[in-house]
């Protein structure tokens, strides 16, 4: 048995393997330990190879996909290894065979899925310049290709696109840090001869001209790759992938991996998917709808026509109250996408086709309901929501209305459908009456009523007649046993009988397992038209959940402009309005071809950052059709986002914070174009007070002069705010805060020109650092403020507001303030002591 496990682990060496004995599915050797780390199963040892017992972890056959899921969340791959033989007649090990191979990137299993987003396998070849991007999600068939000219668009890409399995040639290098799921695969299969070769094929098409990806060899090669992955993993041919798509990189606003987390689109910041732009999206009913809405979100659109008509859609769902009804009768639609996969792959469970079904009878009504809707989006969905009546009819005419989870065991296929399997259920479910009714016949027959019709698993279907009375068999009974008083015979009639029904239960199921497998050939032709209904379907899913969204959130219809701009009236942050329980302020914003730079100053927790981070979400809102939290946006050409907001050192990379924080400013400094946006939070915090504001005001400058973009500027250097002096086109900002008896309120409202203080002690105090702290902290300010009053060239670089109202003598404010703590009534003589003699050393010299 262990030579039968390693011959097959040697063709799966990177895999897991299930190798299945009895009820348990054991792993051996490295895999077993491996397995036992990750799962956490008890690591047990079996016999012995080379004088060592044999490590060894199993996982109940019944539990398997659970951990089956665990592992696939882990990046890790399986190759389950069943049993195939009878054991009951083999000579040996039974006879195995790896039946299945789960790899992170092309389960199409429920189970092992996420709904609501996009499980994708990617695979990268890297070109002379640049690098060539292959992905594919075979729960569609959704397969696109794209170049990118060099590292940060290629981890901006994958940060976008998340594969859960990456393929690269042996020997080729990634930049950026290890990831989970990568697989290392034969450098041959990225070639792109072979490739052209292999998907020209697949797409029955004599070359790729016609999917615009000549001239493309990098990328053709990855495609090439993933196809030849995908096939060596589904073990099954692959109808569903029928073409590919090239993505152009600059036909939606870029934004590299950087800005995709800072501005926690689908994940916060700690990894989470709570309190993050799709959170607060995501109403969509289907599961197609909730990953199309995600799609939307990470590839915002340039396309002005495109965004135009989404939102012209939203707005007629909601002039007309028709998203609601429509949203109901999508509730029960169900996952066909990934269905409609399953049955290319032929994997499609019955439950899965019932469903489809279901669908299929939900698409007349649906359709009906979108017919008066008068808008392009919503009319041109309309005609790719065919009805498919004959599937319909033939799903119905095929399927139980409840079928069991699997084919297994029969009982799938209606009562009907099929006069053969109808007879051959008939033969083993009326057995019984066809023997009381023979018995009844034979003894009339024969005129003996003792005569019995009965069975017995040695001899099978015998007559039996008593001894006495044997002589009276008729001539066509043939004897088949003799017992001590009776004999057994047998008919031709009880012989074929016998036949039928013995291999009926065996042959219905064989029969309806072969039906199954013809609805599956019954259903390839259409599963294209199908696949366009499927994306019909969730694309209406989407724009009734941004209608929902919309009127329920008080979002408006974005205005795209030509001209450069960006004019925010009462703009929101959509994920902290949510989140707070008091109102959210509402924040305007200007920015226009003349005027692009905005320096923003005001204390912490002033809301410097929630007004920079919801202008950029407000803008990629508006880019990918939705409606937006405010009054009114008028938003010009965009082509990318770049921020620069707080930084965690990346120490898998080895970078310190500042590092990271320089890396990221350098990056906006060289690629950031008059239409870009940038935001720019800090910049220069994470090094020596001069030298980051140094940079900070050489940074600010560079982007208002020479990159031009439209800029939002948040900053603590005071020395910012004389920008406007020196640069055309630099506002000031700031958020406004109050000081009410020592204490201070933040209004959140963003109004023009530099803020007045920073009550930096003030939030610390809020914060709970320690009154002494405190009491340090405002010694140490009073003296800074003195001695930046008194050194009159110095003033430039202060740290403080030049208008602070000159300090009184710090001693004496230190003294007042220790006299203003004391609480005579709190203390013991001692104590008394020891603070005249604390007030002592305060006194001025
Ligand atoms: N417009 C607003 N309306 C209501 N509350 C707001 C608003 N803006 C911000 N807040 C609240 O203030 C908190 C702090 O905001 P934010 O982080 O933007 O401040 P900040 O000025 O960037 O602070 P820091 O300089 O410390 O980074 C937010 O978490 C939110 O609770």
């Amino acid at each position: 048995m262990m030579q039968q496990y390693l011959r097959i682990k040697s063709e799966q060496p990177d895999r897991l393997l299930f190798y299945r004995m009895g009820d348990f599915y054991e792993l051996f050797y490295d895999d077993a330990r491996r397995a036992a780390k990750l799962l956490n199963l008890t690591l047990t040892t079996r016999g012995q190879s080379a004088g060592e017992p044999i490590p060894m972890a199993g996982v109940p056959v019944h539990a398997a996909e659970q951990y089956l899921a665990r592992l696939v969340r882990l990046g890790e791959s399986v190759a389950i290894c069943e049993q195939i033989g009878d054991p009951a007649t083999s000579k040996g090990p039974v006879d195995r065979e790896v039946v299945r191979i789960v790899t992170p990137g092309t389960v199409t299993d429920d189970a092992l899925l996420n709904a609501r987003t996009d499980n994708l396998v990617a695979a990268v070849r890297r070109g002379r310049t640049g690098y060539g991007l292959a992905t594919l999600d075979l729960g569609s068939g959704r397969f696109s290709v794209s170049l990118l000219d060099d590292d940060e668009a290629l981890l901006s890409e994958l940060e976008r696109l998340h594969p859960a399995e990456l393929l690269v040639p042996e020997g080729q290098g990634l930049p950026g840090p290890e990831r989970r799921g990568l697989t290392r695969y034969p450098p041959w299969h990225f070639d792109p001869e072979t490739a052209h070769t292999q998907l020209t094929r697949q797409f029955g098409t004599r070359d790729l001209s016609g999917y615009g990806c000549a001239g493309m060899p990098d990328a053709v090669g990855a495609a090439g790759a993933l196809l030849q992955y995908a096939g060596d993993t589904q073990r099954t041919a692959l109808p569903h992938i029928t073409g590919l798509v090239v993505e152009r990189r600059d036909e939606a606003i870029i934004l590299d991996a950087a800005t995709r987390q800072n501005l926690e689109l689908e994940r916060n910041l700690s990894g989470g998917d709570e309190h993050t732009l799709v959170s607060v999206l995501d109403q969509s009913v289907t599961p197609m709808g909730g990953r199309c809405l995600r799609r939307w979100v990470n590839r915002p659109l340039r396309d002005t026509a495109i965004l135009r008509g989404r939102y012209q859609a939203i707005g007629t769902l909601i002039d007309t109250g028709a998203y609601d009804a429509l949203r109901e009768r999508l509730r029960g639609i169900g996952d066909i996408e990934r269905i409609l996969a399953r049955v290319a792959l032929r994997s499609a469970r019955p439950r899965d086709l019932t469903t489809l079904r279901a669908a299929l009878d939900a698409v007349p009504a649906l359709c009906a309901s979108l017919a008066p809707l008068d808008a392009p989006l919503l009319s041109e969905i309309a005609t790719r929501l065919h009805e498919h009546p004959e599937t319909a009819g033939l799903l119905h005419r095929a399927l139980v209305d409840e079928p069991p989870v699997t084919i297994r065991d029969g009982g799938v296929i209606a009562t009907g459908f099929d006069a053969e399997l109808d007879e051959l259920r008939d033969l083993s479910e009326n057995a019984d009456q066809f023997l009381i009714d023979l018995e009844v016949r034979e003894r009339a027959r024969t005129g003996i009523a003792t005569l019995k019709v009965a069975y017995n698993r040695v001899h099978g279907y015998y007559i039996e007649i008593s001894k006495g009375q044997s002589d009276k068999a008729p001539i066509d009974y043939t004897r088949r046993q003799t017992l001590k008083g009776a004999e057994r015979y047998i008919t031709p009639e009880l012989k074929s009988f016998e036949d039928k029904v013995l291999s009926a239960r065996e042959r219905a199921l064989a029969r309806e397992k072969a039906l199954y497998e013809e609805l599956f050939d019954r259903l390839n032709p259409e599963l294209d038209s199908l696949r366009t209904l499927a994306d019909g379907l969730a694309e209406l899913d989407v724009l009734c959940a941004l209608a929902e969204r919309a009127q329920q959130l008080d979002y408006a219809a974005p205005e795209l402009s030509d001209t450069p701009m960006l004019r925010i009236e009462g703009g929101r942050h959509p994920v902290v309005e949510q989140v707070l329980d008091e109102p959210f302020v509402p924040n305007d914003l200007e920015l226009d071809d003349a005027n692009r730079m905005l320096v923003i100053t005001g204390p912490n927790m002033g809301g410097k950052s929630t007004y920079m981070r919801q202008t950029a979400l407000i803008v990629l809102l508006a880019h990918i059709g939705s409606y937006v939290p405010a009054r009114r946006a008028v938003i010009g050409p965009i082509d990318r986002i770049f921020t620069r907001i707080g930084a965690a050192d990346d120490l898998a990379s080895g970078r310190s914070t500042f590092m990271v924080e320089m890396t990221e400013a350098a990056n906006i400094l060289n690629n950031a174009t008059p239409q870009s946006l940038v935001l720019m939070d800090e910049i220069g915090r994470g090094t020596s007070t001069f030298d980051g504001l140094s940079l900070a005001w050489a940074c600010a400058q560079h982007l208002a002069e020479h990159n031009r973009s439209f800029s939002l500027f948040a900053t603590h250097y005071f020395e910012l705010t004389t920008l406007p002096d020196e640069c055309a086109g630099v506002t000031n900002a700031h958020t406004e805060a109050m000081e009410h008896s020592d204490q201070v309120v933040f209004l959140h409202q963003v109004r023009s020109g530099p803020a007045s203080q920073s009550y930096g002690l003030q939030v610390a105090r809020l914060a709970g650092v320690p009154q002494t702290v405190i009491r340090r902290a405002k010694q140490r300010l009073a003296q800074l403020e003195a001695q930046s009053a008194a050194g009159g060239e110095r003033q430039q670089y202060s740290l403080f507001p030049p208008e602070a109202p000159a300090p009184e003598n710090p001693e004496h404010a230190a003294l007042a303030e220790a006299v203003a703590e004391i609480n005579p009534d709190e203390m013991s003589p001692r104590e008394a002591l020891d603070v005249l003699y604390r007030l002592k050393t305060l006194m001025p010299k």
